[in-house]
């Protein structure tokens, strides 16, 4: 049984678009909106079904990319914002008043992923961003209330999307944090 996983891949996804340099996200508040303007194309783009990624009202995984943090800055409202949880690696900056995860910053100079910020860019109206190519963490929405019995359907809805389940991350992003872990060691 098909299962909703996000609205941004429920009917398909759609194919990043080549020579596309970024946009601007917004908030989902009506009024005094956060914008965060982001200058380059995105990469590593994939639904997530961590338990401390954004997700929309409703949506079971949220939809998140990494982009140069060098390519993202906050353009309006920054005063609204506020990090969701300080003792995060990913320091999430959300809007105070509609809760939107704006942008995920690490500041450990150690990190894997330092110098990469995590984005939604389906906060943007522009089209042409990278496109969703896998699922992470997928046996962790159980952690947000998904049944485990659900399971089965849920990775089979994925893998008929396109978007082979994890349960961390990608391979690929799994090889580059151990290359990156026996490199300091
Ligand atoms: N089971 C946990 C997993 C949380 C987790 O490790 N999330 C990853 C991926 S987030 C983007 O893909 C991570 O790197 N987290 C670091 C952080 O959030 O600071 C759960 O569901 O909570
Ligand atoms: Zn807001
Ligand atoms: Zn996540």
């Amino acid at each position: 049984m098909k299962v909703l996983i996000h609205p941004q891949v429920d009917n398909g996804v759609t194919q990043s678009q080549e020579g596309f340099s970024g946009g601007t996200l917004g908030c989902q508040c009506q009024a005094q909106r956060v914008e965060v303007s982001v200058t380059a194309q995105t990469a590593h783009n994939h639904v997530c079904g961590c338990s401390k990624c954004w997700k929309p009202e409703g949506a079971l995984f949220a939809q998140i990319a990494v982009v140069s943090r060098d390519n993202v800055q906050v353009i309006n409202n920054a005063d609204k914002l506020m990090v969701v949880d300080e003792s995060a690696a990913i320091q999430r900056h959300a809007c105070k008043e509609c809760g939107t995860h704006m942008y995920g910053r690490i500041e450990n100079a150690a990190h894997p992923f330092y110098g990469l910020d995590f984005v939604h860019t389906e906060l943007s109206s522009e089209e042409g961003w990278s496109q969703p190519e896998f699922a992470a963490f997928v046996s962790s929405i159980i952690e947000s209330g998904a049944s485990a019995d659900s399971m089965a359907d849920v990775r089979q809805t994925l893998k008929d999307l396109g978007l082979e389940p994890y349960d961390c991350l990608s391979p690929a992003l799994m090889d580059a944090i151990a290359v990156h872990l026996a490199k300091s060691a």
